[in-house]
């Protein structure tokens, strides 16, 4: 197993993430924050919060996607599909919308958060914000806007992002 990112570099990263989004975004008056379920919502929590100290006084919507029943596969899978939270308490008509997941590899994560995306309005565009990009590994014309770190990494290997609150500590890791 390889560290990536360290915690200290997590946190430097995640600054550096947010300070892009109030540069394209300044007082997010039009733009809500989205994070993917199960564990993009750790990343978004973790930006939503820093965005709110950066920018004082600004309201930043802020909900969690389950995406569950929108995968492509979800009627190949043997096993049990068990649903997270959606919690999106407010309308994205018009919006734009940063879509938040912590890896992007194949892509088909966040074409089922698109698709899944579509119940709560149509929105005015939508962006992509990512921890670690997996380069070379898309099966989709998906790339994100914003981007924590880019990797190479095999088809045999997995990257994972291990958050404190569930982990126990703050990591990237490469496992073999
Ligand atoms: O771009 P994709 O190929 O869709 O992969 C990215 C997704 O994979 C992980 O989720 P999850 O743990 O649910 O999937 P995994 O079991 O494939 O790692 C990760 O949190 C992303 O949401
Ligand atoms: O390496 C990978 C690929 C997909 N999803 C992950 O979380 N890690």
């Amino acid at each position: 197993m390889k560290t990536i990112l360290n915690g200290k570099q997590m946190a430097i990263t995640i600054d550096r993430l947010c300070h892009q989004l109030i540069e394209n975004n300044l007082q997010f008056e039009q733009t809500v924050l989205i994070g993917l379920q199960p564990r993009g919502i750790y990343l978004s929590g973790r930006i939503h919060q820093t965005l709110l100290k950066l920018v004082p006084g600004a309201r930043i919507d802020y909900g969690k996607l389950d995406i569950t029943f929108y995968r492509d596969d979800f009627n190949q899978s043997k096993t049990l599909h068990v649903p997270n939270e959606t919690n999106i308490d407010f309308s994205i008509e018009n919006k734009k919308v940063v879509l938040i997941d912590d890896v992007l590899y194949t892509g088909r994560t966040i074409r089922s958060a698109l698709d899944a995306m579509l119940d709560f309005g149509r929105p005015a565009a939508v962006e992509l914000l990512t921890l670690i990009d997996r380069r070379f590994s898309r099966q989709l014309p998906i790339q994100p806007d914003y981007t924590g770190r880019t990797i190479d990494a095999l088809i045999s290997q997995k990257v994972r992002v291990l958050w404190n609150e569930r982990d126990g500590k703050d990591e990237v890791v490469l496992i073999d």
